[in-house]
């Protein structure tokens, strides 16, 4: 079994993959990669990324990579490698077999939103790659959050709704800040991870906003 197919199988048991992640998911398999034209021959080496779209989660991280990999010179995994959270135990030999091969010059990339919110992340990558270029999509954090929970909602009909998840206290006011669906959109607080080992002239941040009116 290769490492992509390993990687396949597992995110096929996980409840959190997102339509845009099977989508991926076909790309990677090689059945299809952006709507079927084969951009690139299977040829070249593996290597690791040199950029990453780390988050956030909700951001409209899909539609960036999507369009970014139209470029001739990015190749892109179609899944979410989850390596920095969820499979960093599986080691970078693991981690770079799920990557396409590239040819010299090209880039690799992959998106994982959750990175971004993974405290051990920032020092994982930093080890791997000091000099890698990180991408952010932000988003407002009020509509990322609705966008979270209705993702969340679909698959676990059941769950209380928005407004009594995300207020602790509602005749108080009082925000449940601990919600994950919150939290995430505290960028600030995740963002001084980020930047105790990278700088910030090697983050890119994109607006999922804009991104949709001027892609
Ligand atoms: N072209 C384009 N540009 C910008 N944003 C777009 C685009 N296409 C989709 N979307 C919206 O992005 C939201 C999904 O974000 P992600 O791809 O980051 O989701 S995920 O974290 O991978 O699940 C999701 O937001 P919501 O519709 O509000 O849920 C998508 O609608």
């Amino acid at each position: 079994m290769t490492a992509q197919s390993a990687l396949l199988e597992t995110e096929a048991q996980e409840s959190s993959t997102t339509d845009e992640e099977l989508a991926g998911r076909r790309a990677a398999n090689g059945s299809s990669e952006r709507g079927g034209a084969v951009s690139t021959p299977d040829y070249g080496e593996k290597k690791l990324p040199q950029a990453l779209i780390i988050g956030v989660k909700k951001g409209g991280t899909r539609a960036l990579l999507e369009a970014i990999r139209v470029h001739p010179d990015v190749r892109a995994v179609g899944v979410e490698p989850h390596f920095f959270d969820r499979n960093y135990e599986k080691g970078l030999e693991w981690y770079r077999n799920v990557m396409p091969k590239t040819l010299d010059g090209q880039i690799t990339m992959e998106k994982t939103p959750s990175y971004f919110v993974t405290n051990d992340a920032p020092k994982r990558i930093h080890s791997m790659a000091k000099d890698i270029k990180l991408i952010v999509v932000v988003r407002n954090p009020v509509t990322r959050a609705i966008s979270d929970y209705t993702q969340t909602l679909s698959k676990k009909p059941e769950i209380p709704t928005f407004e009594v998840l995300a207020f602790k206290n509602r005749t108080l006011g009082l925000i449940d800040a601990s919600w994950s669906a919150i939290r995430i959109g505290i960028y600030a607080l995740h963002l001084e991870n980020w930047l105790q080992y990278f700088p910030l002239s090697q983050i890119l941040f994109v607006s999922g906003e804009r991104l949709i009116v001027d892609p």
